[in-house]
C-alpha cells in the first residue's frame, strides 16, 4: 500500500501513523514528555545498524532502514557528545562509540580525555530524521546544546547526563528535574523543529485505505 495516498486541502494524508524507533527506552521516555500530544506516533523498539559519519547522515540512513523495515513513515534520531577541544569528539565522527565509549571507559573515563585540555565545553546534538516511506528521502532537524563536561553528579539513569552541565545552569543533565532538562535539552531543540514542520506540512495520519 502506498504511504501517501492524497494530498487532501488538511495537508498531506499518510497511511498509518509515525513510528519512532529506537533501541533506547530513555530516549523514548524523554521524546514522549517532549511531544505529548502533538504528534501522534507509535513507537518501535529494534536496534539500526549505525553508519560512521556526520550525525545527519548517520540519522537519515537510520532512518531508510527503520521505513524498509517498518513499511511506512518512521522517525528516528542519533545522538551526539561533542567536545570542543577534540574538534567534536567524540561524538559527530563516530556516533556509535558514546554508546561504547561509555561502556567501556565510563564517565571518569570521558573526564580523563579531556585532563590535558583547559578547554571543557561540549555540547549535545541530537539528530532527528522523518522518513515518509521507504522511498522517500529522509528530513532532518537537529538541536543543539551547549555546556561543559564536568565530574559525574547526580543519578546514573541515562548515559552520559551526569557528566554534561548545560550552559547557565549550575546542575548537570543528570541532577535536573527531567522537565527542567525537557525544556532546554538537545532533544527538545530538534524537536521543536520536528514539531513545526508537522505543523507547516499540515500531515493527516488517520488510516487511509483509498
Ligand atoms: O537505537 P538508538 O535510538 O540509536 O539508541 P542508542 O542508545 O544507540 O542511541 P545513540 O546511538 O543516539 O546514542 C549513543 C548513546 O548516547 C547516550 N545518550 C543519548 N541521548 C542522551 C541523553 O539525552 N543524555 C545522556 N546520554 C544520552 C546513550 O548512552 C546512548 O546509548
Ligand atoms: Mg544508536
Amino acid at each position: 500500500m502506498s504511504i501517501t495516498t492524497r494530498a487532501a486541502a488538511s495537508g498531506l494524508v499518510l497511511s498509518k501513523p509515525v513510528t519512532f524507533v529506537t533501541g533506547n527506552a530513555k530516549k523514548l521516555e524523554e521524546v514522549r514528555a517532549i511531544l505529548g500530544q502533538s504528534i501522534p506516533f507509535q513507537s518501535l523498539k529494534l536496534e539500526l545498524p549505525e553508519l560512521q559519519g556526520e550525525p545527519e547522515d548517520i540519522s537519515k540512513e537510520k532512518a531508510r532502514l527503520a521505513a524498509l523495515q517498518v513499511k511506512g513513515p518512521v522517525l528516528v534520531e542519533d545522538t551526539c557528545l561533542c567536545f570542543n577541544a577534540l574538534k567534536g569528539l567524540p561524538g559527530p565522527y563516530i556516533p556509535r562509540t558514546s554508546k561504547w565509549f561509555l561502556q567501556k571507559i565510563g564517565h571518569e573515563g570521558l573526564n580523563n580525555l579531556l585532563m590535558a585540555y583547559d578547554d571543557k565545553s561540549a555540547y549535545a546534538l541530537c539528530a532527528f530524521s522523518l522518513a515518509l516511506g521507504p522511498d522517500s528521502e529522509p528530513i532532518t532537524f537537529v538541536g543543539k546544546t551547549p555546556g561543559k563536561i564536568v565530574p559525574p553528579r547526580g543519578p546514573n539513569d541515562f548515559g552520559w547526563d551526569p557528566i554534561f552541565q548545560p550552559d547557565g545552569y549550575e546542575q548537570t543533565y543528570a541532577e535536573m528535574p527531567k522537565e527542567e532538562k525537557n525544556k532546554i535539552s538537545h532533544r527538545f531543540r530538534a524537536l521543536a523543529q520536528v514539531k513545526s514542520h508537522f505543523l507547516e506540512a499540515g500531515y493527516n495520519f488517520q488510516t487511509d485505505n483509498v
